[in-house]
């Protein structure tokens, strides 16, 4: 299964490239963006109000692999071993899965990565086969980060985000939409935190300049979402052709 996975992503590649090439001249309303940040910086509540607000199609690299994982499939059962320690998944697991659900998408939809590029070889599989519109880049203080983790409660079949303080449940414990529980995730323990944000300023922060070099990057400083969305909100109404 794993084998497969690893040479999907190669095939993959290649078919998204032509996919992107075939349609990069005539589609109107395509747009790609991603949304980056440290581990609770924000991505997912922001990620929320932007489909809310600009019907992307949301892709959470953390939340494909937690179903994995769910589903007791072999890429999660390999994937629960990296991400429990606070360690990155490798990429060739983690960009046969991404390209995989993005080659699905009509080529038209607007789509939203969260958490996808966390590496170079990521970023630059992803450059091979589609066009980056937008990079979002969330510089929230990592003194900010272990509060909030804290408080984190997750609805994983939905990916919906809480925090008991900050944005509470209408119900403690129990997702607003299905009822389901929340629960929180083994890696929000405060030594994989730890772990998570060494790893993220070593591999996923120089991102930040990869992007900055293609002149895709805006960065948005901030320590509250709600202070820092309006102007992620103004800069995409600025660029995003009409849906
Ligand atoms: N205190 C506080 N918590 C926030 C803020 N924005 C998001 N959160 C919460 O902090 C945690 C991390 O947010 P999340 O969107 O999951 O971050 P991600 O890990 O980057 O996707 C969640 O419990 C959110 O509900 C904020 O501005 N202030
Ligand atoms: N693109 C990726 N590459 C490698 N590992 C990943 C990727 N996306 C998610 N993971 C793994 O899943 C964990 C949780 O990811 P995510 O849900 O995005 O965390 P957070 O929302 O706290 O930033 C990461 O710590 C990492 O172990």
């Amino acid at each position: 299964m794993l084998r497969s996975a690893i040479t999907a992503s190669s095939t993959l590649t290649s078919a998204a490239a032509t996919a992107a090439a075939a349609t990069s001249s005539n589609a109107t309303r395509q747009f790609h963006a991603i949304v980056m940040g440290p581990p609770g910086g924000g991505k997912g509540t922001i990620s929320s109000w932007l489909v809310r607000d600009f019907q992307f199609k949301h892709l959470s690299s953390g939340d494909l692999l937690r179903k994995q994982i769910a589903q007791g499939t072999e890429l999660g059962r390999v994937a629960n071993e990296y991400i429990k320690k606070g360690a990155l998944v490798p990429d060739s697991h983690v960009l046969g899965m991404v390209l995989a659900e993005l080659a699905s998408l009509d080529p038209e939809e607007r789509w939203l990565l969260d958490g996808f590029p966390r590496s170079l070889e990521q970023a630059k599989e992803l450059d091979a086969a589609y066009k980056i519109h937008a990079v979002i880049n969330l510089d929230v203080p990592h003194e900010e980060i272990t509060e909030r983790i804290k408080h984190r409660h997750v609805h994983i079949p939905s990916g919906r985000v809480y925090h008991t303080i900050y944005n509470p449940p209408k119900q403690a414990g129990l997702d607003d939409v299905t009822n389901e529980p929340l629960t929180q995730r083994e890696d929000d323990k405060e030594e994989a935190v730890r772990a998570r944000l060494v790893k993220y300023s070593a591999i996923t922060q120089p991102l930040v300049h990869y992007y900055q070099q293609r002149g895709t990057l805006h960065n948005f400083p901030g320590t509250e979402s709600k202070v820092i969305y309006p102007e992620v909100a103004k800069y995409l109404k600025a660029v995003i052709p009409p849906a």
